[in-house]
C-alpha cells in the first residue's frame, strides 16, 4: 500500500538510535530529549491511528513536566481529555522500540490487532508543547508522524498539559465541556472563580494576592495570560516565570516538595511544575521553618468543603478520596476517621487514580506531590444543577456553589491553574488562612529517597504498591523493622519514570543518628530516620543477593 511507503520513507528522517530501548512510564515516554526524535514521529503514527480507532481527536503532548530542561518526553490523550489506555501504552512501547526495518510490521500488527480500516477514515490529532528549548522541533516530528498516515493536525503551540486536555475533551463533547481555545479556557474558569468568591465578600486583601512559582515554565506563561481574565478577583505575583532562570532549576512544584525548602519570607504561595499539572502550596512561620501543603492538604482541604456543601444542600452523593502509598498516614487517618470520607489507594501515576476516581459520584483523587483533581460523574452533575433551579435558601446557595465548583475544575487531569484557583476560593469562602488549613492534621515526618540499582524490574509490588512480593523476603525485612517504629510505614517500588528504585518511609518521631550522617551524607541535625536507612541498607543488600542469582 502507498501509505506504507510513505510512512517507511518518512521514518527515515526520523532515525532509531540502534539498540536504544525506552518504556511508555507513568506517564509516557521521558529521556534526554537528543534521543526522542524517533518516538515523537512514532506517536503521530500511533496518535492518528488511535484517533482512527476511537474516531475521535487525540492529543499528543511533548513535555517532561518536572524533569530537567534536557530531558523531553511526550504523553498522549484519549478522547475523553484522559490518558492513552493501557491496552495502547503497550502498543506505544512496541513502537518506540522497533529497529527501523522492523517498524512497518509492528505498525500492520496494530492494524490488525485492533481491526483498524485505513481505507476513507478520518483522523484528527492536537499537538501541544512546554516550553523546553528541544520541544518545537519535537512536535514537529510529531507532526510528520501524522501527516504520513493522512491525518489532520492541530498544533496548539505553546499550552500547559491540562489545557491540550481540556482542548481534546472540550472538541470531542462538540463544546459541551467548553469553547476548544486558551481563550475558552481562561473564561471558563475564570468566570467559575469570580461567581464562587462572591460568596466570600469580606476578603481580605493578603487573601486577594498570591505568590507562585512558575517553575520558568509553561504554567507561568499560561497564568499572565489568563490574569486580566480574573479581573482582579486574584492578584498573582509570578516568580519563577521564565524570563531568567532555568525550567524547574531549584524552583517548581517538584522541587518544593523533594527539598522541603522555600525562598525566605514567603506568606503563602504556590509551585507550578514544568507543565503546570502540579501544584503545591507552602509558608513559612515566624520561625522561618518551612510548611508544606501537599497533594494530601490539598484532597483534604477540596474534599472537607465539598462535603460540607453536600450536607448544607441535603444532597445523597457519594464522594471518596483517592490517593496512592506515597499519602501521608495522618491524612488518610483525618480523612477516614474525623471526615468519615471514603478513602481509596491506587497505584502510582494519575491515570490509576482517575480510573478509581470514576467509581464515586465525586472522586477527589491527588498525588502526595501535589497532582490531582476532581471528578463528578453525570448523574452528580445533573444532581446539582437541578438542586440550583428548583430550590431556594441555603441549598440553592450551596447547590450554587457546588456547580461553580464543577465549572472551576478541569476534571480531565490534574491541572495546577484550576487547583490553584479552586484553592482560592474555598480559602476565601472559609475564611481560612493557610496556617488554618495547615493546622487540620500534622503529617507524619517522612522521607523518600531513590536507590540506584543494576535492574529494577526484579521488584514486583501488590496492594497497591504497598507491599513487595519480589525479591524473596524483601517484604519480610521491611516488616521487621517498621514493626518497631510507632505509626510506623515504608514500602520500595520501582520508578515508572526514572531508572531508580524509590523507598518511602513514615512514623511518629524522627530520629538523628550517626548512621544517617554515614550513609546517607545529610548534615547530622537534618534528621533523617534511622529506619529508612536500615530499610535501604537491607534493600540493597537483599537486592544485591538477588541480582547475582540473575
Ligand atoms: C513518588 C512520585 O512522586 N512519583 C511520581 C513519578 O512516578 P514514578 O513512577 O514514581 O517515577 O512521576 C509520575 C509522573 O509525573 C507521577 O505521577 C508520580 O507521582
Ligand atoms: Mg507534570
Amino acid at each position: 500500500m502507498a501509505q506504507w511507503q510513505e510512512v517507511s520513507e518518512k521514518s527515515k528522517l526520523h532515525p532509531k538510535p540502534v539498540g536504544l530501548v525506552l518504556q511508555y512510564g507513568t506517564a509516557g515516554f521521558r529521556t534526554n530529549a537528543d534521543h526522542l526524535d524517533h518516538v515523537m514521529f512514532r506517536m503521530g503514527l500511533l496518535a492518528t491511528l488511535r484517533s482512527i480507532n476511537t474516531k475521535a481527536i487525540i492529543g499528543v503532548m511533548v513535555t517532561a513536566s518536572h524533569n530537567p530542561e534536557e530531558d523531553n518526553g511526550v504523553k498522549l490523550i484519549d478522547p475523553m481529555g484522559e490518558m492513552l489506555t493501557p491496552a495502547w501504552e503497550v502498543y506505544a512501547t512496541q513502537l518506540a522500540n522497533a529497529e527501523q526495518d522492523h517498524l512497518i510490521t509492528v505498525l500492520k500488527d496494530l492494524v490488525q490487532k485492533e481491526s483498524i480500516d485505513l481505507t476513507n477514515q478520518e483522523a484528527e490529532v492536537f499537538v501541544g508543547r512546554d516550553t523546553r528549548s528541544s520541544s518545537a522541533r519535537l512536535s514537529d516530528a510529531v507532526l510528520d508522524g501524522v501527516t504520513a498516515l493522512d491525518g489532520r493536525s492541530k498544533d496548539y503551540g505553546l499550552v500547559t498539559t491540562p489545557q491540550l486536555h481540556y482542548m481534546v475533551c472540550c472538541c470531542n463533547t462538540r463544546g459541551g465541556y467548553g469553547k476548544a481555545s486558551v481563550e475558552g479556557y481562561y473564561s471558563k474558569l475564570s468566570q467559575a472563580f469570580i461567581q464562587l468568591t462572591k460568596s466570600a465578600p469580606n476578603r481580605t486583601d493578603d487573601q486577594k494576592c498570591l505568590l507562585v512559582d512558575g517553575a520558568n515554565g509553561i504554567g507561568a506563561l499560561k497564568l499572565r495570560e489568563m490574569e486580566p481574565y480574573l479581573q482582579g478577583a486574584l492578584k498573582v505575583s509570578l516568580f519563577c516565570d521564565g524570563t531568567g532562570g532555568k525550567l524547574n532549576h531549584q524552583c517548581g512544584a517538584d522541587f518544593v516538595k523533594v527539598q522541603q525548602n522555600s525562598p525566605k519570607g514567603i506568606n503563602r504561595c504556590c509551585s507550578f511544575d514544568g507543565d503546570a499539572d502540579r501544584i503545591v502550596y507552602y509558608y513559612s512561620d515566624d520561625h522561618g521553618r518551612f510548611h508544606l501543603l501537599d497533594g494530601d492538604k490539598i484532597a483534604t482541604l477540596i474534599s472537607t468543603f465539598l462535603k460540607e456543601l453536600l450536607t448544607k444542600a441535603g444532597l445523597d452523593l457519594k464522594i471518596a478520596v483517592v490517593q496512592t502509598a506515597y499519602a501521608n498516614g495522618s491524612s488518610t487517618r483525618y480523612l477516614e476517621d474525623t471526615m468519615k470520607v471514603i478513602v481509596r489507594c491506587a497505584k502510582t501515576g494519575v491515570k490509576h487514580l482517575h480510573h478509581v476516581a470514576q467509581e464515586f459520584d465525586i472522586g477527589v483523587y491527588f498525588e502526595a506531590n501535589g497532582h490531582g483533581t476532581v471528578l463528578f460523574s453525570k448523574a452528580a452533575e445533573e444532581k446539582i444543577q437541578q438542586l440550583c433551579d428548583d430550590s431556594e435558601g441555603e441549598r440553592q446557595g450551596a447547590a450554587t456553589l457546588l456547580k461553580n465548583s464543577v465549572d472551576l475544575i478541569n476534571q480531565t487531569v490534574g491541572d495546577a491553574i484550576s487547583d490553584m484557583l479552586l484553592i482560592e476560593a474555598i480559602l476565601a469562602i472559609k475564611g481560612m488562612t493557610v496556617q488554618q488549613w495547615d493546622a487540620i492534621y500534622t503529617d507524619l515526618p517522612n522521607r523518600q529517597l531513590k536507590v540506584k540499582v543494576s535492574d529494577r524490574r526484579v521488584i514486583d509490588t501488590k496492594d497497591a504498591e504497598r507491599k513487595t512480593v519480589s525479591p524473596a523476603g524483601l517484604q519480610e525485612a521491611i516488616d521487621r523493622l517498621v514493626e518497631r517504629h510507632q505509626d510506623g510505614r515504608s514500602f520500595v517500588r520501582p520508578s515508572g519514570t526514572e531508572d531508580v528504585v524509590r523507598v518511602y518511609s513514615e512514623a511518629a518521631t524522627q530520629v538523628t543518628r550517626l548512621l544517617n550522617h554515614l550513609y546517607l551524607n545529610q548534615p547530622l541535625h537534618t534528621g533523617v530516620f534511622t529506619f529508612v536507612c536500615f530499610c535501604v541498607c537491607r534493600f540493597e543488600r537483599h537486592f544485591i543477593k538477588h541480582c547475582r542469582c540473575l
